[in-house]
């Protein structure tokens, strides 16, 4: 029989952990739900008497207001939410390793580790732990030897595999209707009880046809496999934006056509400036490494093209800026609007806005930068990480951060598009003409604005996938 879960644990209070549990709460008020992290001050900001949660997202403050303090906790007490749960989910970061053994590709499983070791060391009673993290496929197995190898007596663990697959920005819907739950677990009674009993908790808002039950192995794989067919798409589209550029077809045009063919869908065929985010390259490269230490160098090869097109897309934007303002972009103000990976979400890892905005540095720019909702401490320090070698003094005497699209356009010879934000299809183009310097350029990164009516105020345009 399926255990009850009664007091759900989560380790990692991110951007996964946060949402998903505070849907948990929500959607379940029978279950105590308790979310820790190590991070003090992410705690501070989920528990502030305002909400003024650690992470933007929409929906996300609601959500939280309706359970926090009711059956909803966020806590640094990692080993007190521990030992009361019946169901553990680890949420924890899996960046790519940046030394060691597979450097630049491999996942970093140290934080998985670290809490695998404390749910051991701190567990008096039976749990079933649950990887939420993306992670390395048959990485359950490594953590069940951990938890085996320091369990007190009479302490089982069932390790369960529950890939996330919700999109920031659109995370708190994802969540409430997904389109599909997965759980996988070992193909044994005590695995599928174990995996029946997180069925029951999903059960309480997602239709049971749309949870699939699986192998452990198969689960973990289907999350890597999912982030590298979704970039794949993306890849195959600016990939053709470039020939759609050097031939005069249409870029909209050529995904219209293709995406109305029903099997392949008009989903994730929009070209842009390449695409970021957490997730996408750190599990492809997950992929590569895993494809690689199984002696599979043709299929290792074929997922690394998708990324290397993406690095290639991001180059061939900014090169075309350069080439477009008479070779020469020294000294010239380049407004860049948007600064997050993607629209509505204040998250900038992987965000083509930093590559962008390092290589007009590099051609001695001067750049401003305007977003909506990523925090100016979080601009200074994706700009420094990108050049380590650069004081942040040197970085601030060419980059400008503006509280508006019209401030940062102000004296600027170009403006870039670089995140979809909608509030950029409402800016007064003609006011930020009218203080641009002439002639004045736009670069749509985004497939964004109205091309031909910023044209006619006297725009310079030019488009992804465009010739
Ligand atoms: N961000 C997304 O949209 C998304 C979507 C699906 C899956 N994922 C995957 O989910 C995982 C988490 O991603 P995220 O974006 O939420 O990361 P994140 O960095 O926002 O959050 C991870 C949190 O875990 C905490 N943490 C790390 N080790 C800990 C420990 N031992 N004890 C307590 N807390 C600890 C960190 O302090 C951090 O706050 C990753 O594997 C990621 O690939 C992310
Ligand atoms: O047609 C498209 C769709 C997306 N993007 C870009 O691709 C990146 C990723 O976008 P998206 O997938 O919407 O956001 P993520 O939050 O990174 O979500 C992805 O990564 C998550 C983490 O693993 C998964 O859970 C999600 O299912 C998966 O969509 C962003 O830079 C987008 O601008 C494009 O350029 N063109």
């Amino acid at each position: 029989m399926a255990p009850k879960v009664t007091k759900i644990c989560c380790i990692g209070a991110g951007y996964v952990g946060g949402p998903t549990c505070a849907v948990i709460a929500v959607k379940c008020p029978h279950i105590k739900v308790t979310i820790v992290d190590l991070n003090a001050d992410r705690i501070a900001a989920w528990n502030s008497p305002d909400f003024a949660v650690p992470i933007y997202e929409p929906g996300l403050v609601d959500v939280v207001r309706k359970a926090r303090g009711r059956n909803l906790f966020f806590s640094t007490d990692v080993d007190g939410a521990i030992e009361e749960a019946d169901l553990i989910f680890v949420s924890v970061n899996t960046p790519t390793k940046k030394s060691g053994v597979g450097a630049g590709s491999a996942a970093d499983l140290n934080y998985v580790e670290l809490a695998t070791r404390r749910i051991a060391n701190v567990a008096n009673s039976s749990k079933i732990v649950v990887e939420k993290s993306t992670v390395p496929c048959r990485t359950a197995e490594s953590m069940r030897t951990i938890l085996e190898a320091n369990s007190k007596p009479n302490c089982r663990f069932d390790i369960l595999s529950n890939p996330e697959f919700l999109a920031e920005g659109t995370a708190i819907n994802d969540l409430f209707s997904p389109d599909r739950v997965l759980i996988g677990s070992l193909q044994t009674p005590e695995g599928k009880a174990a995996s029946d009993a997180l069925v029951e908790v999903y059960a309480n808002w997602v239709p049971t046809k749309q949870i699939l039950t699986v192998g452990l192995w198969s689960s973990e794989l289907s999350k890597l496999a999912a982030n590298a067919m979704l970039a794949q798409r993306i890849s195959s589209i600016n990939a053709l934006s470039a020939i759609c550029e050097a031939t005069g077809a249409n870029i909209d045009e050529v995904s219209h056509a293709i995406g109305y063919d029903s099997r392949v869908g008009p989903k994730f065929l929009k070209a842009s400036v390449g695409f970021g985010g957490s997730c996408f390259q750190k599990d492809i490269l997950n992929l590569v490494y895993l494809s690689e230490s199984l002696h599979l160098p043709e299929v290792a090869a074929y997922w690394r093209q998708v990324v290397e097109m993406n690095e290639y897309q991001k180059r061939r934007f900014s090169k075309r800026v350069v080439d477009t303002l008479f070779n020469t972009i020294t000294g010239k103000k380049i407004a860049v609007l948007g600064f997050a990976f993607k629209a509505d979400t204040g998250d900038t890892r992987e965000s083509a806005a930093i590559t962008l905005i390092k290589d007009f540095q590099s051609e001695r720019a001067l750049v401003n930068i305007y977003d909506p909702q990523v925090a100016h401490s979080q601009i200074w320090a994706d700009l420094q990480e990108a050049s380590p070698q650069a004081s942040l003094d040197s970085i601030k005497k060419q980059v400008t951060i503006c509280g508006s699209a019209l401030e940062a356009c102000k004296d600027a010879e170009a403006v870039v598009i670089a995140t979809e934000w909608k509030e950029f299809l409402d800016i007064d183009w003609e006011e930020a003409y009218k203080h641009m310097n002439k002639p004045a350029f736009v670069f749509d990164g985004r497939l964004l604005v109205d091309a031909d009516k910023l044209r006619k105020i006297g725009f310079k345009v030019t488009t992804i996938g465009r010739a």
